[in-house]
């Protein structure tokens, strides 16, 4: 029986290549922002509350309409065959097995529409997409999401450019290996999968209009770290945001992401998630207390799925879900939504 999330790193580290290993586990340049986005959780401390008569807790959630059990989704990560044969389909049944949402990589290495149904009536999926050069091609895979039922997009906009991720080129990890392929981008003029999505260098709001004018669907902006952009998303009619640094793999030296996340979520009304180091139901705690509405994971499932598949994505979210519980009880909460800003505060050396 595993304890916590951190002992699957250790499972993953034994069983990946070190080119896959690498690959999940890195950041941008000195691993900065990677290091401090897990550090940062270390310097708050949470002040509880007590003799509130609460013998169970709820935790459950809305987000876009969507009912969830567990405050904590799943982040959109690259390449899931890497980790495990199975890939998005394993990762889609134990995201509908918790009841919450999955949020598809554009890179995934199974097609969005055999995501969905791997997952079946049960989950709620989302895609997130990197805007390309060519609105021919995001607008191809806006009807893949929109054919494969995903309820919501979501734009990542922390890359206007590739991060340089030092273990990658060490590696000499380039590309996929033979077999597997960006699936979402078969069959939409490229040669080979990875190569196949660009980064748009002028990514701007205009992008953002163009991507609402091609869809019904709510748009949520992944990779927003600063208030004003956030107001100015508002703006532009977005239904979400996720505070995000890329997990650290973006710009080094960026904030860690739940220093940021309280300013962001007071300068809007729309919910606000945040990713990036959350490892114990502690952390999320606390980003509710900032005012997430929701948190997001990525590498915590990446580490389950190389260590056991779908069977291992499931062990992870359900330590997540028993530490949240357990959290909420030591702090006084009946409910995710009890949680409330004075119950956190910088820890005091
Ligand atoms: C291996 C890996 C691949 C990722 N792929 C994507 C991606 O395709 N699209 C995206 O928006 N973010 C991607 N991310 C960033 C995650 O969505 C998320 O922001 C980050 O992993 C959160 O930090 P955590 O891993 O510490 O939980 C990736 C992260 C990792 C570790
Ligand atoms: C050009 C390759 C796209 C893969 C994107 C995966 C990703 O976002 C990551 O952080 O890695």
């Amino acid at each position: 029986m595993r304890l916590s999330v951190r002992e699957f790193e250790a499972l993953a580290r034994d069983r990946l290549p070190r080119y896959a290993y690498d690959f999940f586990a890195g950041g941008a340049d000195d691993e900065v922002t990677l290091r401090a986005n897990e550090n940062a959780f270390t310097r708050l401390s949470l002040v509880p509350r007590v003799l509130r008569g609460h013998r169970e807790r709820d935790l459950g959630t809305t987000l876009l309409g969507a009912r969830i059990a567990v405050p904590v989704v799943l982040s959109p990560t690259a390449f899931h065959r890497l980790a495990h044969p199975e890939g998005e389909r394993a990762t889609a049944r134990a995201a509908a097995a918790a009841g919450t949402v999955m949020i598809a990589s554009m890179a995934s290495t199974v097609p969005v529409g055999d995501i969905a149904k791997a997952g079946g009536d049960d989950l709620v999926l989302w895609l997130q997409i990197y805007v390309q050069p060519d609105a021919r091609i995001t607008r191809e895979l806006v009807g893949r999401a929109e054919d494969a039922g995903c309820r919501a997009l979501v734009v990542t906009v922390d890359s206007p450019v590739f991060g340089r991720r030092e273990r990658d080129h060490r590696n000499g990890f380039h590309d996929l290996p033979p077999g597997m392929y960006c699936e979402n981008m078969r069959d939409l003029g490229g040669q080979r999968g990875v190569r196949d999505i660009e980064m748009v260098a002028g990514l701007s709001w205009d992008h953002v209009d163009e991507l609402a004018a091609m869809t019904g669907l709510p748009i949520v902006l992944k990779g927003l770290m600063h208030p004003a952009d956030a107001v100015t998303a508002v703006a532009h009619g977005v239904s979400g945001l996720v505070v995000s640094n890329h997990g650290g793999r973006q710009l080094d030296t960026a904030a860690a992401t739940i220093d940021v996340l309280a300013g962001v979520a007071s300068a809007v009304g729309v919910p606000v998630l945040v990713d990036g180091g959350i490892r114990r139901g502690t952390d999320v705690v606390k980003a509710l207390a900032l005012g997430a509405a929701a948190v997001g994971i990525g590498r915590p499932v990446l580490w389950g799925l190389a260590a056991r598949g779908g069977e291992g994505v499931s062990e992870v979210l359900a330590l997540l879900r028993e530490e949240i519980d357990r959290a909420l009880a030591l702090t006084g909460c009946a409910s995710v939504h009890e949680v409330t800003s004075d119950l956190v505060r910088e820890a005091r050396c």
